[in-house]
């Protein structure tokens, strides 16, 4: 192998992850060299409509997955976050990168921390996770769709569009914004997407040389958090059309996971936590998924 072709998307945060998982494999090989290819994705092309609205699993996949398996491409790099649980036959998630920090942030006038906003404040995101959480913490604020790259919600809220705008702290690091960030949520109170703040690289489950290149850059730690959070996703059946949200935590041979569903016509909020063994990840995911579904049935 010496030229690995990689497909992503074009955003300026896609890149860096791009990047940042070049930068890991040039560690272990000095001389593969790096192609890397834009592709466009429907959630690219749709901004005008929520994620929930757009419908469908993937958006932000698809296209790219295609290219993996027309051999267009070698590896694709993804946000774990939006990736469906179940991954299409003949593709596997080879790598997980160290989890950068997975909290959700205020990015807002004046820095402006939530409980110093004025009411009737007007908060920009479409993600019903966000939405559900924030409206438990604030119900007197005015929630409003927004749709767009990191770049471009930011500079909605800049025009004045928003009073504040919420979104993951990882991207925000990742594009060096850090210094934008009004206020932290606090990770077990404001419970993030699943997997936020992770990288994975896609490959072929029958390219045995890229796997084996690959393999050699998977993080332990995320893998077993990626296995717990996602079986959570798995078992709710999860999209963008339903708020919800996991956190999982890895002490040693010890995890601890919380999770929350939602409700979005009555912004009821379900949760629960799990703790057990790392060898049972993807069974605590499935217990806590189990359990809140059964709260929101009660
Ligand atoms: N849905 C878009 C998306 N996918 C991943 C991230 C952030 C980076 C990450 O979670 O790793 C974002 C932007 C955001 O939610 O603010």
């Amino acid at each position: 192998m010496n030229k690995l072709k990689i497909g992503t998307r074009g955003s300026k945060l896609a890149l860096r992850q791009t990047e940042i998982i070049i930068e890991n494999l040039k560690k272990l090989y000095v001389d593969i060299e790096f192609e890397i290819i834009q592709i466009k994705t429907t959630g690219d092309k749709i901004l005008d409509r929520s994620l929930s609205k757009i419908g469908g699993k993937g958006i932000f996949i698809k296209e790219i997955e295609d290219a993996l398996l027309n051999r267009d491409i070698d590896i694709a790099v993804h946000s774990l976050k939006d990736m469906p649980a179940e991954v299409p036959e003949g593709l596997v998630i080879a790598a997980y990168t160290e989890r950068e920090d997975p909290t959700d942030c205020l990015i807002s006038k004046d820095n402006m921390k939530l409980d110093q906003l004025p009411r009737g404040s007007v908060i920009g995101t479409s993600s019903l996770r966000r939405i559900c959480q924030l409206k438990a913490l604030r119900p007197d604020l005015e929630y409003k769709p927004l749709r767009g790259n990191i770049l471009t919600r930011i500079k909605k809220l800049d025009e004045g569009e928003f009073d504040a705008i919420v979104l993951a702290s990882a991207g925000l690091i990742r594009l060096g914004l850090q210094n934008r960030i009004a206020q932290k949520f606090e990770i077990n109170e404001f419970i993030p997407a699943v997997c936020q703040g992770i990288i994975c690289v896609e490959v072929r489950n029958d390219d045995d040389e890229v796997l084996n290149i690959i393999k050699a850059i998977d993080n332990k730690v995320s893998r077993i958090i990626a296995e717990c959070e996602r079986s959570f996703l798995k078992h709710l059946n999860g999209s963008c059309q339903i708020p919800l949200g996991a956190y999982c935590q890895i002490n040693g041979n010890e995890l601890f996971i919380n999770g929350i569903l939602g409700d979005s016509e009555s912004g009821s909020l379900y949760r629960d936590s799990m703790r057990g063994t790392i060898e049972k990840a993807s069974e605590l995911g499935q217990s806590l998924a189990m359990s809140v579904k059964a709260k929101s049935l009660e």
